[in-house]
């Protein structure tokens, strides 16, 4: 059985990891076009690297919970693909052992003049020099709005070969991430949805597994 599993920040929430929309989401202090798109790069690269300092210092200090490690067990007994929307490790520290992070990820760094990328020190800011180059233009390896996602061609070879797609803790509100289940239907996929509540795309799905990720991810894989 071939699965695709989409994962978003509910399957952290219980790792102490805020996600975006809830009411003590990440975009209530910080205006989403003001720390995560090229321009606000741009325009105050000091703000986005505290934004992006603080959610590493957060993600380095919370612990992969059972959902992550769950499927790190489904993915040794069964041909899986793991997509993230999560720019942490803790599917990596979970155990899993390989993981698509469409969205980046905190812990590497992009020099935005050159595109090397190096293991990102804890702390970055406007000084911090690209070990290649020397220019001081390194950002966060993370995809923001109105830039492509990465892997965007494995995923979709998967999403057309899958007999089984699963989405974990994401609101479907942030394309094309959330355009996923469509692509698995139209492929004949048996699509099921792991959520605290129901998200923007859930009448894509053919089945709702409703409630914490701890306790219905282990359930499912189980
Ligand atoms: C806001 C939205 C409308 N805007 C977009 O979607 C935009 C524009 C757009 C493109 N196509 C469209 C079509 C229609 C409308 C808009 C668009 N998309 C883009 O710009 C993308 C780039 C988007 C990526 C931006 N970067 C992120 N992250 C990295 C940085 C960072 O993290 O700072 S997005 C970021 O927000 C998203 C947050 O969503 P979720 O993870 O779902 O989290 P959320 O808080 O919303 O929901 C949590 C869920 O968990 C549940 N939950 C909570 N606790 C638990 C719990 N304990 N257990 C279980 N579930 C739980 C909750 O109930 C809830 O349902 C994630 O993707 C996350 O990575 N790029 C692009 O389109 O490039 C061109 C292109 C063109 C053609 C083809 C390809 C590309």
């Amino acid at each position: 059985m071939r699965i695709t599993v989409l994962t978003g920040a509910g399957i952290s929430a219980e790792s102490g990891l805020r996600t975006f929309r809830a009411e003590d989401g990440l975009w209530e202090e910080h205006r989403l076009e003001d720390v995560a798109t090229p321009e606000a790069y741009a325009r105050d690269p000091a703000l986005v690297h505290r934004f992006y300092n603080a959610r590493r210092a957060a993600a380095a200090a919370a612990q992969p919970n059972a959902a992550h490690r769950a499927l790190a067990d489904l993915a040794r007994k069964h041909d899986v693909t793991l997509v993230t929307q999560n720019v942490d490790d803790l599917h990596e520290r979970g155990g899993a052992p390989y993981v698509i992070h469409m969205h980046g990820r905190l812990n590497r760094a992009l020099c935005a003049a050159c595109g090397h990328r190096w293991p990102s020190p804890a702390v970055m800011d406007v000084t911090t020099a690209c070990p290649d180059c020397g220019s001081r233009s390194a950002r966060p390896d993370v995809v923001w709005f109105g830039e492509m996602p990465y892997d965007l061609d494995d995923i979709t070879e998967e999403l057309e070969r899958a007999d089984l797609f699963a989405a974990i803790g994401t609101s479907g509100n942030v394309y094309p991430a959330a355009g996923f289940v469509r692509m698995a239907r139209q492929f004949r996929a048996h699509c099921v949805e792991l959520n605290l509540d129901r998200s923007a795309v859930s009448s894509d799905f053919q089945e709702h597994l409703t409630g914490p990720a701890t306790e219905i991810v282990p359930g499912w894989v189980a």
